[in-house]
């Protein structure tokens, strides 16, 4: 039984404005969405509409079926869709690290970037949008939704950071990765630390999908990685599970591919670069906007 459906609302890791970072996931046959990472929303929403992924207007995707939001990291390319279409926006949770929501708070929804819509920080608050803390170590239910969260903190081009977020529906789980360096390079362990939590879901198939990211093909040298990762990088962290969960437990785990940056034969080069390191067996996955899928 499929456990998860996906919209993506925007897949690209830089450059195409209208494709930016954002993922829309529920419960399969359920309407109550979390949108992960937020950096394309009414385009996404668009294409999705004419792929048939929804049958109902942009705005009722945008207002009722997006319940939440769950940022990873505030760079600009993971945000600004939710920014922009604030004002257009129903009343939402935004859910995301203190170091996340700090920069929202003081960076975007401060009046000088954009009207504060959110319900802290620069007077006066309008309170459409009510930011939720999520510390490691607790699982949050998120709100009008079936599903529930727990967090990992990433490095993101060491000291900045990111989140990897766990998302369970019953006892099947989806794990998204934000924008993420490999431990070796990031002098960091948090990638390491994620593994070693969702191993025994591998183990017992209960992980419906791993949303990871490949910025850049394996030509781009380490030094200048600014916290990505390559195909070679993923799949020698994909190891680092492998070992933790045991030989050929990774054989057909749906792995989604995000945050290619468009440049050049960039993405066409990343897909034949990972299909050629393939000795997992994963099933790698490359999203579209606005092209549904599920996972199981
Ligand atoms: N030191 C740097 N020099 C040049 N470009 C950078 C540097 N650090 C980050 N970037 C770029 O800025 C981008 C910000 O978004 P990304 O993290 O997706 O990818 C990053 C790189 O493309």
């Amino acid at each position: 039984q499929n456990s998860f459906r996906v919209v993506p609302l925007g897949v690209r890791g830089g450059g195409d404005d209208g494709n930016l970072s954002a993922y829309m996931v529920a419960p399969v046959n359920s309407n109550a969405y979390v949108c992960l990472d937020a950096g394309t929303v009414t385009n996404g929403i668009s294409k999705a509409l004419t792929n048939k992924a929804f049958s109902v207007a942009a705005d009722v995707v945008l207002r009722k079926y997006i319940k939440a939001y769950l940022i990873s990291h505030p760079h600009l390319d993971h945000v600004s869709g939710m920014v922009i279409n604030s004002v257009e926006d129903t009343a939402k949770n935004v859910y995301g690290t203190e170091y996340c929501i700090e920069t929202l708070k003081s960076h975007y929804f401060n009046w000088k970037s954009w009207p504060n819509l959110t319900n802290e920080g620069a007077s006066p608050a309008l309170k459409k949008y009510s930011y939720k803390m999520l510390g490691e170590d607790q699982e949050v239910d998120i709100e009008q939704t079936e599903m529930s969260v727990k967090i990992f903190k990433l490095s993101h081009s060491n000291p900045y950071e990111s989140t990897a977020f766990l998302i369970r529906k019953g006892e099947k789980y989806v794990l998204y990765f934000g924008d993420t360096g490999p431990d070796e390079i990031e002098k960091s362990d948090k990638m390491q630390q994620v593994w070693k939590a969702v191993a025994p879901l591998v183990k017992a198939k209960q992980l419906a999908g791993i949303f990871l990211e490949v910025s850049y093909t394996n030509k781009q040298p380490d030094r200048q990685l600014y916290g990505h990762l390559t195909p070679k990088w993923l799949m020698k962290e994909l190891n680092v599970l492998s070992e933790i969960s045991g030989a050929g437990s990774l054989k057909g785990l749906n792995v989604i591919i995000t945050h290619m940056k468009p440049t050049a034969d960039n993405e066409s080069q990343i897909k034949a670069e990972l299909a050629s390191d393939n000795a997992l067996g994963l099933n790698l996955i490359f999203p579209e906007q606005g092209k549904a899928f599920e996972l199981k």
